[in-house]
């Protein structure tokens, strides 16, 4: 068996079969690799006429150049020259505006408006005599002295409210609550003629129409008589 491996493996056909054949033989002289198969011959130029042209110092070119990526297409990277690259975009439109002359482009604010302004439907404000501006009215409220002419808050109907309508007895109700205004009537920025339209009666949809974020329950509080409440059927007031 052994001299049969020998003469099989000295024929130089293959070297495979001496590692599989499950045999010590250490006396078998096993061939090398370079024996077999001798590594191909990739040095092109040993060094002796190109060897001054390269560069030591460049990379080695990847892929190989004898690799067979390279071998089988011509698909290397390539660096395309300025006229082989996509054309540059169009420049934008905005690059050939001149800085400032168009008007309705700019930001600057308009010369003149188109319309002229509308005035206001609701009435305006009026110019309160000296001693009767907001601060004014806020000491007199908080002062103590009696503004509402009433001993205690009263349960006011509606036919009791309405006998109360002169400039100098002057009660109006907002949010159910009953106020003697004529201590208010010069203070009213609104002007007094305004104000006087709600007097007798429940004022509270004509003041929300007019300036709902003004906080009437505090202006008036020291200036509130009662409540209103609905006609009492009885003919019986108080
Ligand atoms: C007694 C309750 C009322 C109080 C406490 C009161 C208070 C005020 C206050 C504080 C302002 C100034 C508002 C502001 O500067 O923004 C004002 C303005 C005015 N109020 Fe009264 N108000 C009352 C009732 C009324 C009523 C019932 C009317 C309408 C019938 C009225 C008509 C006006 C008008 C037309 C202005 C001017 C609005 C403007 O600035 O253009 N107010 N009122």
């Amino acid at each position: 068996m052994t001299s049969y491996l020998r003469s099989w493996l000295y024929s130089g056909t293959s070297s495979s079969a001496a590692a599989g054949s499950g045999h010590d033989d250490t006396s078998l002289d096993v061939p090398t690799l370079a024996r077999i198969s001798p590594p191909p011959d990739d040095e092109e130029d040993e060094g002796d006429e190109t060897e001054t042209e390269r560069d030591n110092d460049l990379p080695p070119a990847f892929p190989a150049l004898n690799s067979a990526q390279r071998m089988k297409s011509s698909s290397v990277p390539k660096f395309l020259t300025d006229s082989q690259l996509m054309p540059p975009p169009p420049p934008p439109s905005l690059a050939i505006r001149q800085p400032g002359v168009p008007a309705s482009s700019s930001l600057a604010v308009p010369t003149r408006t188109e319309k002229a302004p509308t005035k206001s439907k609701k009435g305006k404000k009026v110019e309160l005599a000296p001693g009767y501006g907001p601060l004014d009215w806020a000491a007199l409220k908080s002062s103590g002295v009696d503004l509402r002419g009433v001993d205690t808050l009263l349960r006011i109907p509606p036919s009791v409210l309405k006998q109360h309508r002169k400039r100098d007895d002057a009660w109006s109700a907002f949010n159910g609550k009953v106020y003697n205004i004529t201590p208010y009537l010069q203070y009213h920025p609104g002007g007094e003629k305004e104000l006087m339209r709600v007097a007798g009666r429940d004022g509270t949809k004509l003041f929300a129409e007019t300036h709902a974020w003004v906080n009437a329950e505090f202006m008036l509080d020291s200036c509130m008589v009662g409540f209103l409440i609905p006609e009492p059927a009885a003919r019986d007031s108080d």
